[in-house]
């Protein structure tokens, strides 16, 4: 059972003051799965995913990642297990161009960056190569071969968020966490962003972990759909009971509107 959860919180707490951002509340995300979680404002959403992606330590709780007691470590002790965090921040540097974005994202070993790589061409290791082909391969999957030699900077919001997840496909993530996906972006592209996660999920293989309030979005791609409300885990399963739930819509979203 176990060996199913990429993800395993435990009974994590995280008061600020006198505030109970998140009570003893334990959820988690099974591998090859696309977990959506959300709730109202307040919920105690953020909180819960900082804690997972090492950015909050937990008054109290464990965080299980992969097996491994994770809790209280680092992001980037995170990232080379296999956690990404992404969306949060667009992170692309811009004076590159979107190939070399891929390529410098740092290897599965630990201290490893091929920052450098497209200056050494003649001397190009075939471990060098191999980043090349695989981020031309990403490139080709995300359908970015039309903007692969476009500086960053000038790619649109929708580009770079689909760049972002790009990353993530060069270090082969266990889980990736999706912070807000659709904040920002326009129905066409998100249409698009979407349709490029669930590949990743179905083809790939790719487990996700979403925060999000676009319930469009989170009804077409999540399942299951875990709900938090007052800091902890309410309800747990595919959208469609969800949304049917009359007891979750009136206690915590206020009126059908929110998630019909
Ligand atoms: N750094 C902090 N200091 C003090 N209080 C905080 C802090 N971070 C969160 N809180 C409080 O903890 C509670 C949960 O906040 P959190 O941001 O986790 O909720 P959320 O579900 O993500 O909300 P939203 O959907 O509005 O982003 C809120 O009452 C918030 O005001």
């Amino acid at each position: 059972m176990s060996q199913d959860l990429v993800i395993d919180v435990r009974n994590v707490t995280k008061h600020f003051g006198g505030i109970a951002a998140v009570e003893d509340c334990s959820l988690s995300v099974r591998r090859g799965s696309i977990t959506g979680l959300i709730g109202p404002n307040g919920a105690g959403k953020s909180t819960l995913f900082n804690m997972v992606a090492g950015n909050i330590v937990p008054d109290s709780g464990q965080v299980i990642f992969d097996g491994a007691d994770v809790t209280g470590m680092p992001p980037h002790d995170l990232f080379r297990r296999g956690m990404l965090r992404t969306f949060q921040i667009a992170h692309e540097f811009s004076h590159m161009t979107a190939l070399e974005n891929l390529m410098m994202v740092p290897g599965d070993q630990p201290g490893e960056h091929l920052g450098n790589v497209w200056f050494r061409p003649f001397s190009a290791s075939q471990r060098e190569r191999d980043v090349r082909a695989k981020a031309l391969d990403v490139i080709d999957f995300l359908k970015l071969g039309h903007v692969r030699d476009e500086l960053a900077g000038n790619l649109s919001g929708g580009q770079k968020k689909l760049l972002e997840l790009g990353r993530t496909m060069m270090v082969d993530a266990k889980v990736v966490l999706l912070d807000e996906v659709a904040a920002g972006v326009n129905r066409t592209l998100l249409n698009d962003l979407a349709g490029n996660i669930e590949r990743m999920n179905r083809e790939l293989g790719y487990t996700f972990f979403v925060i999000e309030h676009d319930m469009d979005l989170i009804g077409r791609l999540c399942d299951p759909v875990i709900v938090m409300a007052q800091g902890s885990k309410i309800a747990e399963g595919p959208m469609a009971e969800i949304r049917s739930n009359p007891e979750i819509i009136e206690a915590y979203f206020g009126s059908p509107v929110e998630v019909a």
